[in-house]
């Protein structure tokens, strides 16, 4: 698990996530063309988290996705958080 302020450091370089202290995760909102592009970036994230064995918590309405990422084991963020929110900033 990471310490409140390594998380804060770790997300200048992880545009769009943000710390979500309630949930002890960090969350990103991606706005989507529609719900289809919504769909198939959740197929694509989901075959990542699956390979990695480790998994989103997320919301999806319509064109909108919610992603939080929180290191279930770890009671909190770890740098596998960071890793595959860094890998998402990547394909969208
Ligand atoms: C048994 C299995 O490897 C674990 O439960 C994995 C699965 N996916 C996971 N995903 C996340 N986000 N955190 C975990 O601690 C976690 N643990």
């Amino acid at each position: 698990m990471m310490t409140e302020q390594a998380i804060l450091d770790a997300l200048i370089d992880l545009p769009g996530w943000s710390y979500d202290a309630a949930r002890k995760a960090i969350h990103r909102r991606i706005i989507l063309k529609d719900f289809p592009q919504a769909l198939a970036l959740m197929v694509r994230i989901g075959v990542e988290a699956e390979k990695r064995d480790h998994h989103p918590e997320w919301t999806n309405v319509y064109n909108r996705l919610d992603i939080w990422l929180t290191t279930h084991d770890a009671g909190g963020v770890s740098r596998r958080d960071m890793d595959l929110a860094g890998w998402i900033n990547g394909v969208i």
